[in-house]
């Protein structure tokens, strides 16, 4: 049984901030290179880092008796205590100003933009808008717009799905094997303890999935290293995006992108090669 959502309670939390700081170490760099299927190499100080290592850095660390039954902090502190079970990553939109580089002190500034409450085809649910901006010894180096929602616990699937569209073409595609040591690898590297990314009992029997979970930001990253792959190995001005539905694990998944002529539509999809997370690149 969830409890009530007080919306206006909820608020309350935005214009909340907390400030963070962390080092980019090779070691990091390396594990996430190895992670995003790119050459790990020996990266030196001040090589640069994956477009998004920032994902990695200065994240929440909590004593385990301060974690909920998902595997995340409490609510109720710096994130307001949405009601509703199940959280997930539903997209966001990031601008890259300049790369972070091996060695690079990064001070990561966040605060609560919104929160709203919007009913969808699968039930309640609770977005919280987080804006963050991220800085190096250059200045500043990303700001961004994280949306997290949270959902009631009904089943999965929108009441009365139909059969889905035929899967997009797309002009590049780069497929890979999906294995849960990636997902583990992903939520190490970036401190993150939610179980639907690891622990196959609490993903299917508490909160009713069939599968192990992608994270959203581990598809993200995907995308923008394709697409900076794609324009000479510069990340796109701002990078807009949401996740459609959940990736599964499974046998195959892929990264897509199609030119367009504002830039880039890029998207991962499953196996069927049906979209997981869409995002628009421009340079
Ligand atoms: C890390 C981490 C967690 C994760 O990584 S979780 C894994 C990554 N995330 C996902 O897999 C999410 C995939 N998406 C979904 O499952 C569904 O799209 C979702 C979010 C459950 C919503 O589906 P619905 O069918 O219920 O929603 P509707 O299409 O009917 O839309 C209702 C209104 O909500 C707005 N909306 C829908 N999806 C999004 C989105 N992704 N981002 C922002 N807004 C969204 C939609 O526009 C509708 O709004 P209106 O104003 O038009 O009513 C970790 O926890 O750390």
């Amino acid at each position: 049984m969830t409890e009530k959502l007080d919306i206006d309670h909820l608020r309350q939390w935005i214009g909340r901030s907390t400030e963070a700081t962390d080092i980019v170490t090779a070691q990091l760099v390396k594990g996430l290179r190895a992670t995003l299927f790119q050459e790990v190499g020996e990266p030196k100080a001040g090589d640069a880092a994956p477009f998004t290592v920032h994902w990695c850095l200065a994240q929440p660390v909590f004593p385990m008796s301060m974690l909920g039954p998902d595997g995340h902090p409490t609510r109720g502190g710096f994130l307001p205590p949405v009601p509703l079970p199940r959280r997930m990553w539903a997209g966001g939109e990031i601008e890259f100003l300049q790369p972070l580089r091996v060695g690079d002190e990064s001070t990561r500034t966040s605060r609560i933009a919104d929160v709203q409450v919007k009913s969808g085809s699968t039930g309640t649910l609770c977005f919280v808008s987080v804006e963050h901006s991220i800085s190096s010894p250059r200045g500043v180096a990303i700001r961004e717009r994280q949306d997290i929602v949270y959902r009631e616990m009904t089943s999965s699937a929108p009441a009365g799905a139909k059969a889905p569209p035929p899967p997009p073409k797309a002009q590049h595609r780069e497929t890979h094997v999906s294995d849960p040591v990636l997902l583990f690898r992903y939520s190490a590297l970036t401190f993150n303890g939610h179980r639907i990314h690891y622990d196959r009992d609490y993903v299917t029997k508490v909160e009713g999935y069939p599968g192990l979970i992608f994270h959203g930001p581990l598809q993200a990253a995907l995308i923008v290293e394709m697409a900076a792959k794609l324009h000479d190995g510069k990340a796109p001005k701002t990078f807009t995006y949401r996740g459609v539905q959940p990736l599964f694990e499974g046998t195959e998944f892929s990264i897509n992108a199609n030119e367009t002529e504002a830039g880039m539509e890029l998207w991962t999809a499953n196996a069927e090669g049906q979209p997981t997370m869409k995002g628009t690149a421009v340079w």
